[in-house]
């Protein structure tokens, strides 16, 4: 091979770096040359044997620009010295020659037709490369799933429901109040991930318990590669000496604990300064509110949600400070549609109603039932309108209505009953839970405890211990029961939760340094950072806790689920606190019966309250629905039970309350349960949903992707196990670093079953960071955008060029409006010879694939100078044939627009009128959205991505 000339003054250009513009040669010496890059003010020296360097030498016909701004279209060109001179007219029309020394340096050979002439072929491989991963793209943006294949989750339809309805909205405004442990951390991962993926939310503001931080910044690392920010007062004040300004600022996707933000009125500004696109807010039940008073938590919260367009609240038990303040929590969300809360008590009495409906319409003699009780339609007709249901008559008597009847049942559900807000998913609807198993230790009270038992102050004789010093270790037989139970089942995890702090201090200073037993202790009184590490160290499977002590706020959100024995030391008052402690272990991922453990004295209060939530409401073996509202009812009963204990009284209380909970529980299956349920998870769009998701996940298409992506990018790879590999940037990589890939390395797996087992290793998906990055990397950059290699093809006499080109649809709007919704799949391959002939029908993309040889750069580079008329030639037709279809593209992608966002908005409209459960916003956002796309539109063409040059030998 001819080594190149180097002269000083030539322009050359970088084959690896093109974005360092135009090189000058500063000198050659031996061996190697030196070339200064003007646009970026570096230098760059090569062995002048492999140079990746390209000879920039402009043909008669061009248009170039100098440093000051001239333009030349050349005329002639002259050589001297090894340098170049261009002759030709400027812009005014005067005659000009320049040197090419004088050209403007920040010139960018992106185009491929420029890059290919200014002599940068790319390799075969990357060509093809670059060409399948537009494919996957374009598939991956169309897909139902797109934005919700990233979680290292359990396929569970459940959530998928959820996330997909909310995420297609254009407005996140919605309570996730699935029942404890089904997943509402996950569900509102999900949200997220699909925001931020598809580029609809860039700030997410996350606010939670103190004891759930550290929580959810490892469930949103770990799950979703998501990496949030704390914000806590120590970080605060180190960013405010360094003068970072406002700390909410300092990061796109924060997370800070709800008393960190109420607790200080300045920080709560520079959060509202700070702007979101997104709240999140778990455990709402905290924000306390009646129609009195709001707490302050409830106002610091409502003036966030205000601001902020997505608002996400996740509380499993939503009416655990009654029915006003799950109102209130619904008002945060759409306060237009919640504002008075006598109407939202009176419209349950409709929920009945609605649920009989959809019952009748999901019967199998429907078409009957429609014909032969006109009330049935009469009804239909009066909650969804009779321009609606004019369809459905006129198909009554023998047309199809399958399809009519499951849109009326959706509009029910959509427009009326618990309305669009509300999710709740339930054990009995998600199914596959363990069971839950009750164990009753009764115990003799003590003579230390009979004076306090006597009390009337409820706390005090709910927790007698509390009365006393840590004597009551001594003497408690509950203590010596725990003792025993422990030594009994040394092998067994065993989460303890007491009310109180105290309580639980003492009783882990008794295990721990009496008994031997190796104990952690939760609760409020200890950091965050103590907190956390007394959890991993209940968690670590080795050298563990045999047993984690928890005051109530450790029955709250955490993961406990690896155990599965739960002693209750003492009860809660209220059901609801009852269920997030059974909660802890009652989760998803559990693997056994959960097991509960209640130690109590006889005839005391704890067991009036122990026998109410078993005999009276049957709340330790499965949640009630009914639970809160029968507390509401007995609980002045209960109370005066508590203060004084009567036999015959508890029993009446367990009878009566079990005849009230029977009634309950029918008319709340029979309505509210009965809509929740169908509206927060329909079984067949889930497992659409879930089928799109694996569909879209399948790892062996993925695997041989990235193992290209691997192999050009020079990612060093070394098996790991049979389903799993060590990734490590490598020595030669063509840039500086792969995003998602540090540099001391990765352990990944393509599969989800491993990655659920393995938190060691990444979930490599089509939306993890390496993956979604090197895509980006490839198909938004130059890189494979040209190509060029030999083939023998008998047809085709010696020396014919074939141009294969590949057209994408050009659209530069914000990620946020999703245009591939619209675009369709358009992607467009012509194929022409140098006789202007159009080929594409003929010569396939495999066929020249499988006849393709490869030629060396050098000569690649010479072919084409050549031949640059005629691949010019061929460019401009190919270009102007795409062009044609340029029209009828935007055409389809207007109808797709008008189909999906205009048919939404008629829908919405139609859905006001009956319904004040939907906000204009919402419309006008719609509205809005539809112009913005329909602008956008208008701009789309088909735009050259990618070209192959093929030589026919
Ligand atoms: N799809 C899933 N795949 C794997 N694990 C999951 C999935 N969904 C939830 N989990 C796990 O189940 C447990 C409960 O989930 P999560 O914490 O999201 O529930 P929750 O509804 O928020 O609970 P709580 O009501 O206690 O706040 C967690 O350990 C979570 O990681």
């Amino acid at each position: 091979m001819s080594r190149p000339q180097f002269s000083p003054g030539q322009r050359w250009i970088s084959n690896t770096e093109s974005e360092l513009g135009l090189g000058v040669v500063v000198e050659q010496t031996g061996r190697s040359v030196t070339l200064n890059f003007p646009a970026v003010e570096e230098q760059r020296t090569y062995a002048v044997t492999n140079a990746p360097l390209s000879r920039v030498e402009y043909p008669v016909g061009d248009k170039v620009r100098t440093t000051s701004g001239i333009e030349l279209q050349i005329t002639e060109r002259q050589e001297l010295n090894g340098c170049l001179f261009y002759h030709g007219t400027d812009q005014h029309g005067e005659s000009l020659t320049l040197a090419e020394l004088e050209l403007d340096s920040r010139v960018r050979f992106s185009k491929p037709q420029d890059r290919l002439f200014a002599g940068q072929v790319d390799k075969n491989n990357a060509f093809l490369l670059r060409v399948d991963t537009q494919e996957h793209l374009q598939r991956h943006r169309q897909s139902e799933a797109y934005g919700l294949l990233g979680g290292r989750v359990q396929l569970l339809p459940h959530q998928y429901f959820i996330a997909s309805q909310v995420a297609r909205r254009p407005v996140q405004r919605v309570l996730l109040a699935d029942e404890v442990g089904l997943g509402k951390t996950v569900e509102a991962g999900l949200i997220m991930h699909q925001l931020l993926f598809s580029g609809r939310a860039q700030r997410v503001l996350i606010v939670v318990p103190d004891s759930l931080v550290h929580q959810w910044l490892v469930e949103m690392l770990r799950r979703f590669n998501l990496r949030f920010s704390i914000l806590d007062p120590l970080r605060c004040v180190a960013l405010e000496a360094a003068g970072e300004g406002n700390p909410f600022e300092s990061a796109q996707l924060v997370l800070c604990s709800l008393s960190f933000l109420t607790g200080d009125d300045e920080r709560h500004r520079a959060a509202m300064d700070a702007g979101w696109d997104l709240l999140v807010v778990d455990e709402a039940h905290h924000l306390g509110w009646s129609e009195e008073a709001a707490s302050h938590s409830y106002n610091a919260i409502e003036s966030l949600a205000k601001a902020t367009p997505g608002l996400l609240l996740l509380t499993a038990t939503p009416e655990q400070l009654g029915q006003d303040g799950h109102f209130a929590r619904l008002r945060l969300l759409d306060p237009d549609r919640y504002h008075d809360l006598q109407a939202f008590r009176d419209e349950e009495s409709e929920y009945r109603t609605i649920s009989n409906l959809v019952q009748r319409l999901q019967a199998e003699d429907v078409r009957d039932q429609l014909r032969d009780a006109p009330e049935l339609l009469a009804s239909l007709e009066h909650y969804l309108g009779e321009t609606a249901l004019a369809p459905l008559r006129a198909e009554l008597e023998d047309g199809d209505i399958v399809h009519l009847v499951a849109d009326a049942i959706a509009s029910l559900l959509d427009r009326h009953g618990t309305g669009r807000v509300l999710f709740r998913n339930t054990r009995e609807g998600v199914q596959g839970f363990p069971k839950r198993e009750l164990y009753r230790y009764p115990l003799v009270q003590p003579e230390a405890y009979a004076d306090v038992l006597v009390d009337t102050n409820l706390d005090a004789v709910l927790h007698p211990e509390a009365g006393f010093d840590d004597d009551w270790l001594d003497w408690d037989p509950r203590v010596e029961w725990l003792c025993e139970w422990l030594r009994e089942h040394r092998a067994d995890k065993t989460l303890v939760i007491c009310a109180r702090k105290n309580t639980a201090r003492a009783l882990e200073k008794q295990l721990r340094l009496f008994e031997g037993v190796k104990a952690a202790v939760f609760h409020e009184g200890m950091s965050l950072l103590e907190r956390d590490r007394a959890a991993a160290y209940f968690a670590d499977e080795d050298d563990s806790a045999q047993v984690l002590i928890c005051s109530e706020i450790g029955s709250e959100g955490r993961n406990f689920q690896f155990a599965h024995h739960l002693v209750l030391f003492d009860l809660p008052l209220n059901p609801d606190l009852l269920e997030q402690r059974i909660g802890r272990l009652d989760r998803i991922g559990q693997r056994n019966d959960v097991q509960i453990h209640v130690p109590y004295f006889e005839q005391s209060p704890q067991a009036v309250l122990l026998n109410w939530f078993d005999l009276g409401i049957n709340a330790f073996k499965r949640n009630n629905p009914a639970g809160q509202a029968l507390f509401q009812q007995f609980a002045p009963a209960l109370r005066e039970l508590l203060l004084c204990y009567d036999d015959a009284q508890l029993q009446q209380l367990l009878d009566d309350t079990r005849h009230r909970a029977d009634e309950l529980l029918e008319q709340l299956q029979a309505g509210r349960d009965r809509l929740l349920e169908l509206n927060s998870c329909q079984p067949e769009p889930a497992a659409r949903m879930i089928e799109h998701v694996a569909e879209a996940s399948r790892s062996l298409e993925l695997a041989s992707y990235m193992e290209r992506v691997f192999d050009l990018f020079g990612v060093e790879q070394q098996t790991h196990g049979p389903d799993s590999m060590v990734l490590h940037p490598g020595n030669h990589m063509p840039v500086s670093s792969l995003p998602g890939l540090p540099e001391d390395g990765i352990t990944a797996t393509f599969q989800r079953t491993l990655a659920l087992s393995r938190e060691d290793m990444q979930f490599l998906t089509w939306e993890h960071p390496l993956v979604s990055g090197s895509m980006e990397l490839v198909s938004e950059g130059e890189f494979g955008n040209t190509a060029l290699c030999s083939l023998k093809l008998p047809p085709l006499p010696p020396g014919t060029l074939l141009l294969e080109a590949f057209f994408t649809l050009r659209c530069t709007a914000p990620r946020a409006l999703q245009m591939q919704r619209y675009l369709g799949q358009h992607s467009v391959r012509l194929v022409f010879d140098n006789n202007g002939n159009n080929l594409s029908g003929i010569i396939a993309h495999g066929h020249i694939n499988k006849l393709a040889e490869r030629v060396g750069r050098r000569t690649a580079q010479s072919l084409v100078s050549h031949a640059r008329p005629q691949i010019a030639e061929m460019v401009e037709r190919a270009e102007t044939l795409a062009a044609t279809q340029d029209e009828q593209v935007r055409e389809q992608a207007r109808a797709r627009a008008d189909e999906l966002l205009g048919a939404e908005i008629v829908r919405m409209r139609a859905l006001a009128q009956v319904n004040p459960n939907i906000r204009d916003e919402e419309i006008a956002l719609l509205e809005q959205q539809l112009e913005q796309v329909r602008a956008q539109i208008d701009l789309v063409h088909l735009e050259l991505d990618a070209l192959r040059i093929a030589v026919v030998e």
